[in-house]
């Protein structure tokens, strides 16, 4: 049922709801626009040939109203089936790199990653609905994108 205030006006209540998702992957962090010795210097380790891996967490925050009738923003499990085909499906025990042809010629940086799932799940939510992708590259690098 609609909340109302003390003047029977429709109160509009906004909610955040955030999923958690952990992923597994290796990269290597090489720019196709710089020189291989730019390379080494700008990334140093994480340069690296072979490449090293990560256990990534993924916060995917949505934004919106609470519907009266459902009480939800939107149903968890409609976004936990979201990000299986946005994150977990595409990138899990993937080389991002080579596995992933959008990192063909874009470097695997935790932003470029957080800016890939982005771009992937906006375009299969309602308008306006994505809030943040949030990412925990380890437990000392933490990404924020916010689409802007
Ligand atoms: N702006 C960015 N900088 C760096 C990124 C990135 O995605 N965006 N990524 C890396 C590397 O991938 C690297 O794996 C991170 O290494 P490091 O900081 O060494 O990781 P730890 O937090 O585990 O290291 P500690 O030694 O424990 O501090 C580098 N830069
Ligand atoms: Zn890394």
């Amino acid at each position: 049922m609609a909340q109302t205030d003390t003047k029977n006006k429709v109160v509009e209540r906004i909610g955040y709801i955030t999923r958690v998702q952990s992923f597994s992957a290796c990269h290597r962090l090489h720019s196709p626009t710089l020189s291989d010795e730019q390379n080494k210097e700008i990334f140093g380790k994480c340069n690296n040939p072979n490449g090293h891996g990560h256990n990534y967490k993924v916060e995917v925050t949505v934004r919106g109203k609470i519907d009266c009738h459902t009480g939800m923003v939107m149903n968890i499990t409609d976004l936990k089936q979201l990000i299986e085909e946005v994150v977990m499906i595409p990138l899990d025990h993937k080389n991002l790199d080579q596995d992933v042809p959008y990192f063909s010629d874009v470097v695997s940086t935790t932003e470029n990653v957080a800016v890939y799932i982005w771009d992937n799940l906006v375009k299969r939510l309602p308008a306006n609905l994505l809030y943040e992708i949030k990412i925990h590259e380890t437990d000392k690098n933490i990404v924020v994108y916010r689409g802007e």
